[in-house]
C-alpha cells in the first residue's frame, strides 16, 4: 500500500474514550529475570516499579522483545533497541537488517543488486575496504556475514581487500576481540592463499572509534577517519593481533575502548589508506552508528571536521542506514520498509505527541520509533525534545545520566495539557548496563525508577493513563552464565561481566486515573511482544489498531 492510497482514519474504539493524556515510557535495558545479586534492577530500590507490579497485577505482564518476537534471525538473537523500538512504534514484526542480510547472502543476490554492481567498478584498479564492527554480538554487524562477504567479493572480482576493524565488547564478553581477529585473520590467509591480497589495515575500539550515533561526538568519527582514510595513528603495529594484544596491556583498557591503530610495513607505511579509485563497504547493517560515518564517507559538502583528503571512492553502505536523507546512496541490502506506524497514524487522527530523551536513546525514541524515519510527520502536531547527554565519560561516572531532566521535561508536558502523547526512553538501565560496572548500574535503575516516579504523579495529576514498558534486557543481568544459569568464571578465577543485552523478557504495566474501569490485560496473547504495544496504546487514545497489526494487549470487561 503507497502512503498516498492509504486510509489514516482509525476506526473508534467501542468502549475507551479519546482525548486522555497517554504517558508512554519506555525503561531502555530493563528486562526481567530471577532475583539475584547481579540482577541490578533486583538490587536496586525501585519503589515506583516495584508497585506497578505488586499493586495491580492484572496490569502488569511480561511480554517478549528478543529473537523472532521483534524480526531478529532466531531466538538464539538478543533484543536490541533499533528491532525494539522499530516493534514498539509499528505494531508489527519485520524481518530486520540482521535477517535481510543473511538472506541476501544465502541467496547471492547481494552479488546481483545494484550496490554490489557500483562498488564492483573499483575491483579492477581499486581496493575494497570493508569497516565495521568485529564480534557475533548480532546487533550491529556479525562475523559470519562478514567472512561470506569476503570470499563472495573475491569470487567477485576483488583483488585487493583491506579491513579495518572495530573492536566490541559490548554485544560480546570484554577480552572476545583477540578471538574474532584471529578467526578474521585465519580467513584472510586463506584468501591470500588464492591470490587475494587481504589484510587487516586499521582497528580501534567501537565506543572510541567511528561508532558514535545521533552526533554525540564526531571526535569519534574522526579518530577512526584518520586511521582508516588517512592511514595515521600514533599507534602502529605489524598485525592487528600484535595490535590489539599490546593495546589490551594498558591499564583499564577495554575492547569498547581501544585506541585507534593503522598496520605499517616494514618501511613503516599505513597498507590500507582509502585513495582514489577505492571502493568502501561499512559492513554493519544497523543504522544508528554507521550514519555519522556514511556522511564523512558520502557528503562533499562536510564541515563535522577537517577530512583533509576526500578520497574519490565508490562507498555503498550494508544496508541504507536513513531512508529520508537516502544515505548512503548505494547499499547492499534493502533495509525493511516500514510503513504505517503507529506515530504516523495518530498524528493523522489528531493526536498530539511529545517524545523527549537525552542524546544517546533520542532517535531511538523518534527514528526508531517512527519506522527509521527522521523529522515529524507533522511538526504542528508533534514536538520532540533532546537533552544533551554527557560526552567523553562512561556512563558509569555518572549513572544517573540525564533522567531527571527527561522527566522533569516528560512532566511539564504531561501538566501543559498540549499533548495527548508524552513518549519517553530512560536511557540508565541500559547506557549504564553497557559499562558492566555493576554498582553503578544500580545507581542507574535507581535514577530511571525515580524518573517513572515524576512521570507517574504527573499523569496522575491530570487523570492520565500510564504504559510503563522497556524495549530489552540489560541490567536485570550482570553475568555471563553457563547452561545452567551459574555465574561463569575466567580463567584468572574473575567473574565474566556481562555488559551485552539478554534474551530477557519484559514488564508492561498499565494503569492511572484515566484508565476506564475494566481495562485490563488479556489472557489469549501468552505470547505478546513489543509488537503488541502499539495497538495497545492506540486503544488508550480511543482508537482501534489497523487490522494488520498485532493485537492489543488488553480488554475491556464490564464491571
Ligand atoms: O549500540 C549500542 O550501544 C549497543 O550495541 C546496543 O545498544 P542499544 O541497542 O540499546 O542501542
Ligand atoms: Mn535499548
Ligand atoms: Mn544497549
Amino acid at each position: 500500500m503507497g502512503s498516498s492510497e492509504v486510509s489514516w482514519k482509525l476506526p473508534d474504539h467501542p468502549k475507551l474514550p479519546k482525548g486522555k493524556t497517554v504517558a508512554v515510557v519506555v525503561l531502555d535495558g530493563w528486562g526481567e529475570a530471577v532475583p539475584n545479586l547481579y540482577n541490578c534492577i533486583h538490587v536496586a530500590q525501585t519503589p515506583a516499579m516495584d508497585a506497578l507490579r505488586l499493586t495491580a497485577p492484572e496490569k502488569w505482564r511480561l511480554i517478549r522483545a528478543h529473537g523472532t518476537a521483534v524480526g531478529l534471525p532466531t531466538d538464539d538473537d538478543m533484543g536490541n533497541s533499533e528491532v525494539g523500538h522499530n516493534a514498539l512504534g509499528a505494531g508489527r514484526i519485520y524481518a530486520q537488517g540482521a535477517k535481510l542480510v543473511d538472506l541476501a547472502l544465502a541467496s547471492g543476490k547481494i552479488y546481483e543488486g545494484e550496490g554490489f554492481k557500483y562498488i564492483k567498478e573499483c575491483f579492477e584498479s581499486g581496493t575494497l575496504h570493508l569497516i565495521g564492527l568485529l564480534s557475533d554480538g548480532g546487533v550491529h554487524s556479525r562475523i559470519d556475514q562478514l567472512q561470506l562477504l569476503l570470499k563472495g567479493a573475491s569470487e567477485h572480482g576483488a583483488k585487493r581487500i583491506r579491513l579495518h576493524i572495530l573492536t566490541d565488547g559490548r554485544d560480546v564478553l570484554d577480552g572476545s576481540s583477540v578471538g574474532f581477529v584471529e578467526t578474521l585473520e585465519n580467513e584472510l590467509s586463506k584468501l591470500r592463499e588464492k591470490g587475494v591480497d587481504a589484510q587487516i589495515a586499521s582497528g580501534g575500539g567501537r565506543m572510541y572509534v567511528t561508532m558514535d550515533r545521533y552526533e554525540n561526538d564526531w571526535g569519534v568519527v574522526k579518530r577512526g577517519w584518520d586511521a582508516q582514510v588517512l592511514g595515521e595513528s600514533q599507534h602502529k603495529f605489524k598485525s592487528a593481533i600484535e595490535a590489539i594484544k599490546k593495546l589490551r596491556e594498558e591499564p583499564n583498557a577495554n575492547d569498547q575502548f581501544l585506541p585507534p591503530f593503522v598496520i605499517v610495513d616494514e618501511n613503516g607505511k599505513a597498507v590500507g589508506p582509502i585513495v582514489d579509485g577505492d571502493a568502501v563497504v561499512t559492513f554493519n547493517f544497523r543504522a544508528d552508528r554507521m550514519v555519522m560515518i556514511a556522511k564523512a564517507l558520502e557528503y562533499g559538502d562536510f564541515d563535522k571536521f577537517d577530512r583533509v583528503r576526500f578520497p574519490k571512492i565508490h562507498y555503498a553502505g550494508m544496508l541504507q542506514y536513513d531512508g529520508e536523507l537516502k544515505l548512503p546512496s548505494h547499499y547492499l541490502v534493502s533495509p525493511p520498509e516500514i510503513e504505517r506506524t503507529s506515530g504516523e497514524y495518530l498524528v493523522h487522527n489528531g493526536v498530539r505527541t511529545f517524545a523527549c530523551s537525552e542524546t544517546v536513546k533520542f532517535g531511538h525514541v523518534t527514528f526508531f520509533w517512527n519506522g527509521n524515519r527522521s523529522g515529524y510527520f507533522n511538526p504542528e502536531m508533534e514536538e520532540y525534545v533532546e537533552i544533551p547527554s554527557d560526552s567523553g565519560i562512561s556512563f558509569n561516572v555518572k549513572p544517573k545520566m540525564k533522567a531527571e531532566e527527561i522527566a522533569e521535561k516528560a512532566r511539564d508536558a504531561i501538566l501543559s495539557g498540549k499533548f495527548h502523547q508524552v513518549r519517553v526512553n530512560l536511557p540508565n538501565g541500559d547506557m549504564v548496563g553497557h559499562t558492566g560496572d555493576i554498582q553503578a548500574t544500580v545507581g542507574a535503575c535507581e535514577a530511571a525508577d525515580a524518573a517513572v516516579k515524576v512521570i507517574l504523579d504527573a499523569v496522575e495529576q491530570v487523570g492520565g493513563i500510564f504504559v510503563v514498558t522497556a524495549d530489552h534486557g540489560n541490567a536485570e543481568d550482570m553475568v555471563k552464565r553457563n547452561k545452567k544459569g551459574d555465574p561463569l568464571l575466567d580463567k584468572g578465577g574473575n567473574l565474566q561481566i556481562l555488559t551485552s543485552h539478554t534474551l530477557q523478557p519484559v514488564p508492561i504495566a498499565i494503569g492511572g486515573p484515566g484508565l476506564a474501569p475494566g481495562v485490563r490485560f488479556r489472557k489469549d496473547v501468552p505470547d505478546g511482544g513489543l509488537a503488541n504495544v502499539a495497538a495497545t496504546v492506540m486503544n488508550f487514545h480511543g482508537y482501534e489498531a489497523p487490522t494488520d497489526y498485532e493485537p492489543t494487549l488488553i480488554e475491556v470487561v464490564d464491571n
